[in-house]
């Protein structure tokens, strides 16, 4: 199992299952592939990390630990074991200042600035770095590895910055931090524990740890490596996934909401062309509108065309599989990549016991990382550039097929506006989205640390930079499935004389619709639409309510599990 462990491919990886996880549950780790919905469980609820009994597994981290040692005794040269580091790599170690070079790592690294990452990032990156440990190749104690879950298990998470690392010897500076707080180097790393500030002495102290001293390597075991970004990169790959997901739902309201046909989405058009994304999209839709009373089903080949709208919809309707398909496509194979990340030794050198052998490498170089949140971040915007588009129609009386200017509900009252604010509330978060969409991984400083560094990903970046994207798209959505609910109702109206959307709705869409209202706290009725009058409420209250379900992973999210689920199904 474990040398599987230590080349996970593609291939070889267990698809991810996005089902609704159960609150403090367990994750196992060491003797099996993470997946990111148990990076997720671990980070955000509190799940309990449970390790390996394997004795081979024991055994092998055993070993490592004892190549280290008699490699500094009988003095064996290995980089920053018998060395200093990076591009004072040229200069020797003795045997007796092997230990104080590794604390030393952890202390002149303290050296990160703004604000606190987290404190799920960070979890998430303690289990990251758990995980590739027990693979046994880089010569760390497992009594360093337990501490870790020990933090993890009691909710004891360091306090690490967002600023510091250029991800190409990994994160040095930011795990420096969380190795800093685990073997209590210096009161000065602190750590918020259940809740409280408080620095690591006390913190070790209330959980029965007292502080210890790095072994030669152990300092480099703990922080060459991509494991926080790694871990932050994999929360921002679950959020764009449901993301994903809703996206497809407000797309489904909208085609509604505009009286659109499901003839786009017909298999043979798509037959012709292939691509898993674009596929899947159309199938998703034709499933998503099917038994819809708002929506025209037209896969015979009928046509509604009645001379005054256009024969057929527009490209952000017709086109949406086309459009769509690569965003699906795209963040399916940067799932791909993070899963085998997770799962992957980032260390250097690594250490090959079976061989009795060490090698210099740069797996902590963060490229994947870089590369794939550059991606995702271009993906996202592309995702809410397509939303904004509808929702411009939906709001533009000449494009949305008989509905009122901005949605208004109440036409008869003198001032309502409607939706206008709400439109450009989307219109300020879209073009950030898109901003965001730049990338970072080609804007590496050129001259890091003496030369050594001398190509980095700015992995770390890139994964701060999504946290940011995700929280954008994720209040776009919510302004998206606002124009999609009350699009639907006013479209109800025109289709059945009542404003009840849930009874003309497809049935696979009506659980969204009902979230939405749940959340906002108002429940469909045949009189009103969602919104009749402005002073009716406050719309920026609903916005922040259906961003924090979603952030949640609440009611709404629970209404597109089945996307969810259909995502996760292998191309
Ligand atoms: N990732 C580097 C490790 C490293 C580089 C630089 C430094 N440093 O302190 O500059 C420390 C550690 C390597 O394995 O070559």
């Amino acid at each position: 199992m474990l040398d599987n462990l230590t080349a996970p491919t593609a291939q070889t990886l267990p698809l991810l299952q996005l089902s609704k996880v159960k609150k403090n549950t367990e994750v196992g780790i060491g003797d099996r592939l993470l997946t990111i919905e148990e990076v997720v469980k671990v980070a955000r609820e509190a799940a309990q990390v449970k390790l390996t009994t394997n004795s081979h597994i024991l055994k092998r981290i055993k070993a490592a630990c004892d190549y280290i040692s008699q490699a500094v005794d009988s003095g064996k040269p290995i980089y920053g074991v018998t060395t200093k580091f990076g591009g004072m790599a040229n200069t020797e170690i003795a045997p007796d200042d092997a230990s104080e070079l590794q604390n030393n790592l952890v202390w002149y690294h303290k050296a990160g600035a703004g604000k606190k990452l987290p404190i799920p990032e960070v979890r998430a990156a303690m289990l990251l770095r758990m995980n590739f440990h027990l693979q046994g190749a880089s010569g760390i104690r497992w009594k360093l590895i337990d501490r870790m879950k020990t933090f993890l298990n009691n909710n004891v998470t360091p306090h690490v910055p967002e600023l510091g690392s250029i991800g190409a010897s990994g994160d040095l500076t930011p795990l420096a931090y969380i190795t800093g707080s685990i073997i209590g180097l210096d009161k000065r790393f602190t750590v918020d524990f259940k809740g409280v500030e408080m620095s690591c002495l006390e913190a070790l102290e209330r959980l029965g740890m007292p502080p210890i001293d790095l072994l030669p390597k152990e300092g480099l075991a703990m922080m060459n490596g991509t494991s926080v970004m790694t871990g932050i990169a994999a929360l921002c790959t679950y959020d764009a996934k449901v993301l994903l997901a809703l996206a497809m739902g407000s797309h489904a309201l909208m085609i509604q909401g505009l009286g659109g046909t499901n003839q786009s989405f017909h298999p043979f058009i798509h037959r012709l062309k292939p691509h898993f994304g674009q596929v899947w999209t159309a199938a998703e839709m034709v499933k998503l509108l099917a038994g819809s009373r708002l929506s025209f089903d037209e896969l015979n080949g009928a046509n509604h065309f009645n001379g005054e709208s256009l024969i057929q919809d527009r490209y952000s309707l017709r086109c949406l599989p086309q459009y769509m398909g690569p965003i699906v496509d795209g963040m399916k194979e940067i799932e791909r990549q993070i899963e085998v990340e997770i799962n992957s030794v980032t260390d250097n050198p690594v250490i090959d016991v079976n061989h009795q052998a060490s090698y210099h490498g740069g797996n902590f170089l963060g490229q994947y990382i870089s590369v794939g949140m550059d991606r995702l971040r271009y993906l996202l915007g592309l995702l809410a550039k397509h939303l904004d588009v509808q929702v411009a129609l939906l709001a533009a009386p000449e494009f949305n097929n008989g509905l009122s200017p901005s949605l208004v509900g109440n036409t008869e009252g003198s001032v309502n506006m409607g939706l206008k604010a709400l439109q450009i509330t989307g219109n300020s978060i879209m073009p950030m989205l898109t901003f965001y969409g730049n990338s970072i991984a080609d804007r590496f400083p050129t001259h890091a640390e003496q030369f050594n560094q001398n190509i980095n990903s700015q992995g770390f970046a890139a994964a701060n930079l999504t946290r940011n994207s995700i929280e954008l798209a994720q209040q776009y959505m919510a302004v998206a499935l606002m124009f999609g609910v009350q699009a639907v109702d006013l479209r109800t109206f025109k289709v059945a004389g009542h404003y009840d959307g849930q009874k003309c709705l497809s049935s696979r869409t009506k659980p969204l619709y009902e979230a939405v209202r749940q959340v906002v706290g108002k429940a469909p009725s045949a009189k009103e639409p969602y919104i009749w009058n402005d002073r009716d409420q406050f719309l920026d209250e609903h916005l922040a309510a259906i961003t924090a379900d979603i952030q949640a992973g609440g009611v709404i999210v629970e209404a597109v599990k089945e996307i969810l689920q259909e995502l996760g199904d292998r191309d």
